[in-house]
């Protein structure tokens, strides 16, 4: 097997990015754009984008004709994670340190060398996106990356942005707590009867996953959009939390609504005409997004969440936890990578050939558990360096999603 040191060694210079990001997202709040990228006019920016996908599916298509010669050849793993016509979000998960960014940013190498305008989105507060293609890639702003052959957009979502958003909700009134926006509702007396619905941490400092949740409600235009998540305990949060949102928004909405119809039957017999503060549009805007991430996570067409492990005992019993919460929160998911497998070697040294045996016993207690043995296994080499920049990335993108 070829070695990173070896390829990277042979593989040509990156070539800069001919891509904008100017348009291609819609529904943009809290996003804006990077003052490295070139503004140009959607018109020009997004057929584009789309001809080229156009072009690549052509090429493929050529090339699937082919192929569809043999009838025992079956689709490969990754063409199965193109085909569809649905926008596909990979969500990649898992616990930390396994490696579920360099995992992530292979794929959305391999979408986008492959043809596919892809968007690959950080999540984890501790971004490393830009350590992983080494490249400048932070700000909370859609930047292109360079060196892929179909666009390649990175965001490293800043949470404090998506705080902001939040906030503002409980602030339309110039106040600036939550008694000024529940004044704001026509609420404000039953501030202390709230308590329990935890309304206060609600508004003020918004739940873990809301920056991630608010990302995936919007409306990207890429084909694919691939998301290096937090480790575990943050993503199941970030699961939960559509429900949470939803259930909690439902009751302060309708507790408005009772004492709203009420007021205004007695203020229309006086002839005055109650005029609706539009913080409550806000949060039933945010009820309504909360609502399509929960029903998105759940979509088997277009979503996938892919469990990151390595062979050891602690993260393989962590990914068969993570995978059981999946499933009971309806998430579809169907792969688990391996990574950091010592490669094969004829010849041990008294450490790797240890090591080897653990990592054996690691996959065979893959292959015996419940919840994992029935997803599909795709195993990842150690490699002799860091996987850093597009080239490195390209060469772990291979290997795995074949
Ligand atoms: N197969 C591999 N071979 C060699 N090094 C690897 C491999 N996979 C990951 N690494 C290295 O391990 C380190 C951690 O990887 P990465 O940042 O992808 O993990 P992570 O799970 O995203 O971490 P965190 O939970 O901290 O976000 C990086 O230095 C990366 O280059």
């Amino acid at each position: 097997m070829a070695t990173l040191s070896s390829y990277l060694l042979s593989s040509p210079p990156l070539c800069k990015s001919r891509f904008s990001a100017t348009s291609l997202v819609s529904g943009i709040d809290f996003i804006s754009f990077s003052p490295r990228t070139t503004l140009s006019s959607s018109s020009t920016v997004l057929p584009a984008i789309l001809s080229l996908s156009v072009k690549h599916n052509r090429r493929r298509n050529s090339l699937q004709v082919k192929s569809v010669a043999s009838p025992t050849e079956t689709i490969s793993e990754f063409d199965e994670m193109v085909s569809g016509t649905k926008r596909k979000y990979y969500m990649l998960g898992g616990k930390g340190g396994v490696g579920k960014t360099s995992c992530a940013a292979s794929l959305a190498v391999r979408f986008a060398n492959n043809g596919h305008p892809t968007l690959v989105v950080s999540t984890d507060p501790a971004h490393s996106l830009s350590d992983s293609f080494a490249q400048d890639l932070t700000g909370g702003m859609l930047v292109p990356v360079e060196g892929p052959e179909a666009p390649l957009f990175a965001l490293e979502i800043n949470p404090e942005k998506a705080r902001e958003e939040f906030r503002s909700a409980s602030q339309m009134n110039g106040g600036t707590g939550v008694k000024d926006f529940m004044d704001g509702m026509g609420l404000g007396m039953l501030v202390e009867q709230l308590g329990e619905l935890k309304l206060g941490e609600l508004l003020d400092t918004p739940p873990p996953g809301l920056d991630e949740a608010i990302a995936i409600s919007k409306e990207f235009c890429y084909s694919i959009i691939v998301f290096d998540t937090a480790p575990t305990g943050h993503t199941l949060r970030l699961l939960s939390l559509p429900d949470f949102l939803d259930a909690s928004i439902g009751k302060i909405l309708k507790l408005r609504q009772k004492i709203t119809s009420a007021t205004s039957a007695i203020k229309s017999v006086f002839g005055k005409e109650e005029k609706g503060p539009d913080a409550a549009d806000k949060l039933e805007k945010l009820r309504e997004r909360m609502v399509k991430v929960r029903e998105l996570f759940r979509d088997t067409e277009s979503t996938e969440f892919v469990i990151v492990t390595i062979p050891t005992v602690m993260a393989v019993s962590e990914s068969s936890r993570l995978s059981a919460s999946l499933k009971k929160e309806s998430v579809p998911v169907k792969r688990l990578i391996v990574n950091q497998l010592l490669p094969p070697s004829s010849s041990d040294c008294k450490f790797c050939s240890i090591k080897r045996k653990d990592q054996m016993r690691a996959l065979d207690m893959i292959r015996e558990d419940s919840e994992l043995s029935a997803l599909t296994l795709m195993e990842a080499p150690l490699v002799d360096m860091e996987i850093r920049g597009v080239p490195a990335l390209r060469f772990l993108g291979d290997i795995i999603w074949k």
